[in-house]
């Protein structure tokens, strides 16, 4: 059980006055909620994993995979799995090394802990309502295997916060123990593109990258914007610009705003790799997505038992 207590909250939140109008159902796999506005998000417990994400207009923002494994047997391809407490492979001598890529929190099963209310929030001008889903993992939730690959005593809180301007998704990490760990985090967010031809980003320029197709080595680029015309895997680290721009046919179409990382990676598996993934449909799947993933993933982010780190996305659709 995950004490919701230490989490700062992302927007302020309200229980007085007059009753919202937000939607709300849960069940035993996941949880929804549509706001008066038309505004819906689906959470999966697998994984705290947001799978939907709609404008009001009844735009999907989400890209997932057709044969995406929703049963809580495999991480899930699309949407936003998240990536704790480590990003990718992990490095030999660490001790997250016997862990699996990307760590345990997309492929472990998160407890809800309640939603909150507000009129007045961040994401919500003008009195419209926005609503805070909090979600909970902690050490006692881990299969025996995690547990053993990775023994610190800790807690996280995702805060998925639905409002009429965007979607705001905030990890809040704790160490609960004694003893100091480090991770990384990444909030690995599937985005839909009409035609991946016409996309580009902005945002990224002026910052050394990782290029894991090309070398795995550092570049750098001066270019205001990156085509994916091809299989594109790169890790730009401490970034300047807070927003990266997502843009269809040269318009905004999706805006990525960083809260407290410094780190994005940009990922298109482009045809041959998207085709060798079982969970990747359909074959043409990847013409309708890219991968636009904030996080902190240069080097590690260390916690003292009692500390805590919080980082997290705000994203705002054009549509
Ligand atoms: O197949 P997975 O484990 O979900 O990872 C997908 C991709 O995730 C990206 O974040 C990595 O940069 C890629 O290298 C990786 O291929």
């Amino acid at each position: 059980m995950v004490d919701r207590a230490h989490k700062p909250s992302a927007i302020s939140a309200s229980s007085t006055g007059p009753q919202p109008q937000v939607d709300i159902s849960a069940d035993d796999s996941k949880v929804t909620a549509r706001l008066p506005t038309g505004d819906s998000v689906e959470v999966l417990l697998y994984g705290a994993t947001v799978i939907s994400w709609k404008s009001n207009s009844g735009q999907e923002n989400l890209w997932l995979s057709q044969k995406a494994v929703l049963d809580g047997s495999k991480a899930v391809r699309g949407g936003i799995p998240i990536v704790f407490p480590v990003f990718g492979p992990p490095p030999q001598n660490h001790a997250t090394s016997s862990l699996p890529q990307h760590g345990f929190a997309r492929s472990t099963r998160w407890e809800y802990l309640g939603k909150s209310t507000s009129e007045s929030g961040a994401l919500s001008r003008g009195g419209d309502d926005s609503v805070k889903l909090d979600f909970g993992l902690s050490q006692s939730q881990l299969s025996p295997e995690s547990r053993k690959a990775w023994p610190y005593d800790f807690s996280l809180v995702y805060s998925v916060t639905l409002g009429k301007d965007g979607l705001q998704t905030m990890l809040n990490v704790r160490n609960e123990g004694k003893e100091s760990f480090e991770f990384q985090m990444l909030l690995h967010t599937y985005f839909a593109v009409k035609n991946i031809s016409n996309v580009s980003t902005s945002g990224l320029a002026g910052t050394s990258y990782i290029d894991k197709v090309l070398d795995a080595t550092e570049h750098s680029s001066s270019s205001p914007t990156l085509s994916i015309t091809g299989e594109t895997d790169r890790v730009y680290k401490s970034l300047k610009q807070d927003t990266t721009s997502i843009l269809q046919d040269d318009k905004p179409r999706l805006d990525v705003v960083r809260d407290n990382l410094t780190d994005t990676v940009v990922w298109n598996p482009w045809k041959e790799k998207a085709k060798a993934m079982g969970d990747f449909a359909p074959d043409e799947g990847y013409m309708n997505m890219v991968c636009v993933e904030v996080g902190s993933v240069d080097g590690w982010q260390k916690l003292e038992g009692g500390e805590t780190f919080e980082g997290g996305q705000l994203v705002k659709s054009h549509i």
